[in-house]
């Protein structure tokens, strides 16, 4: 497509203004609107770049925010899903395809047998939330500071990440609208405090169906639990007969082929799963045991949706979690390209004098500007007081000035890819070494 000479084409600034009149916000989620710094309006993407509507190319170390572990329009992704829309993309008709998914997942993700698949990853928790509360005749759902799991009405709360645990029934609605009482089923407590998650079940056990959490967290900037925190959670869970969610909408064939829960060697009761096991297609899911699933089974339990399990999303879940099962080596590729983006960046921020919190979990890592010394990586609630909000907004203004796009909110991660080989990652780190030096 031959694209206009620069002096006519219009500008991102010009388009996302038109865009504004007629999308609320200029995009499709408050998440991404509230993003926005300089303005950004795409015209397309391959490997790990974006070229905009002014022809400018950016390497992103965003990447749609998870999806894509082989880059953007991966030809054996793109070609499958291409050829299932030739074919045919929904019928509402059981296809040959659904199996295939299936047995993959169930193949792949260590405490699966059965899955669900749904259109996105609050849908899919919503009803696995649902389904925890059928099974234990029980409504509480625990959650973490810090986590989030999308925007149903039980679940979407103000992910407050430096409260000490003392009022775990204190949550607050995470968005204008919601049933006032909703949350009144919804437990928070701080990451990684295993006292505070002990007095809440000597308190409520009787009241819980459900402990959620992100394994590893991605939503609050990368924060690791601490050594055995996440045992200790299935510990309890057992105990006072609660299900154990994991959400892996982030950290599912991100940081291992059996995700989180085959790093942590801790088994949940219910995964979540979506970003890469599409591959960038829009489509989730929620698995265990067969006994755990048997209510839907039984058409029971209810789960719907017109677009739930449609063939391209089948197909893109087939041609993505196919290729990871025939090389899962891409996940020490992957872990090599990231260590040495890490090892460049602290030596960057070193070099022109900068505090910075650098946490990684495989590729998806989390930079965040500090005010002060951190003192050490584990004292993830003193860390977050110290994140220079106003500071890091202006590098990332600066960086993608400089040629490369991240979210400028600290605590949204950056994914890396395949396709950001190392001269990609030197790049990247060029850019980040002029944008301290004009920060
Ligand atoms: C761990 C986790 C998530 O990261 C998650 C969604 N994440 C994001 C949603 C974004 C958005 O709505 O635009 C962009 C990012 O802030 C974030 O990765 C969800 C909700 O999935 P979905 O957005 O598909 O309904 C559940 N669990
Ligand atoms: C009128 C109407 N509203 C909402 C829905 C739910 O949409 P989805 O199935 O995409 O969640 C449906 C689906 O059948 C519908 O027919």
């Amino acid at each position: 497509m031959t694209q206009a000479p620069l002096e006519t084409r219009i500008t991102s600034e010009q388009l996302l203004d038109a865009t504004r009149a007629v999308i609320a916000g200029g995009g499709s989620s408050n998440m991404r609107n509230l993003g926005v710094t300089t303005p950004l309006v795409l015209d397309r993407s391959a490997g790990c770049r974006l070229w905009d509507v002014e022809g400018n190319e950016l390497i992103d170390v965003n990447m749609g925010y998870g999806p894509h572990l082989f880059g953007y329009a991966d030809p054996d992704v793109l070609g499958v899903v291409a050829q299932q829309l030739r074919l045919g993309a929904i019928t509402g008709i059981p296809h040959r395809l659904d199996h295939q998914a299936g047995e993959l997942i169930a193949a792949t993700v260590p405490t699966i047998e059965q899955v669900r698949f749904a259109n996105s990853g609050t849908e899919a928790i919503t009803s696995a939330l649902r389904l925890a509360r059928h099974l234990t005749g029980r409504s509480g759902v625990v959650t973490f500071e810090g986590h989030y799991h999308g925007w149903s009405e039980t679940v979407l709360r103000k992910m407050a990440i430096t409260s000490n645990g003392e009022d775990p029934q204190g949550a607050v609605p995470g968005a204008p609208g919601m049933i006032p009482s909703a949350l009144s089923h919804t437990f928070q407590l701080p990451w990684n405090d295993v006292a505070a998650l002990e007095r809440l079940f000597t308190e409520h056990g009787t009241e819980i169906a459900a402990v959620i959490l992100e394994p590893i967290c991605g939503n609050a900037g990368v924060v690791q639990p601490l050594p055995g925190f996440v045992k200790q959670i299935a510990e309890l869970t057992a105990r006072h007969g609660a299900l154990l969610v994991f959400d892996e909408v982030i950290t599912g064939y991100r940081v291992a082929l059996g995700g989180a829960q085959e790093l942590l060697g801790v088994r949940p009761d219910l995964t979540i799963l979506s970003k890469v096991m599409g591959g960038g297609f829009p489509v989730a899911a929620f698995g265990g045991s067969k006994e755990i699933l048997a209510p839907l089974a039984r058409n029971e339990a209810f789960h719907a949706g017109v677009f739930a399990g449609n063939h391209a999303a089948m197909a893109a879940v087939v041609a993505m979690v196919s290729k990871l099962s025939r090389d899962p080596s891409v996940y020490d590729t992957l872990n090599v390209l990231s260590s040495y983006l890490e090892q460049r960046l602290a030596a960057a921020f070193a070099d022109a004098g900068r505090h910075v919190r650098i946490t990684r979990a495989g590729s998806v890592m989390s930079i965040a500007l500090l005010t002060g010394p951190q003192k050490t990586e584990s004292d993830y609630d003193a860390a977050v007081p110290l994140i220079d909000f106003t500071a890091h907004r202006r590098f990332q203004i600066l960086c993608q000035e400089a040629g490369v796009y991240f979210h400028p909110n600290p605590l949204e991660p950056w994914f890396l890819s395949t396709a950001h080989t190392p001269d990609v990652l030197d790049a990247v780190v060029d850019a980040v070494q002029k944008s301290l030096v004009r920060l």
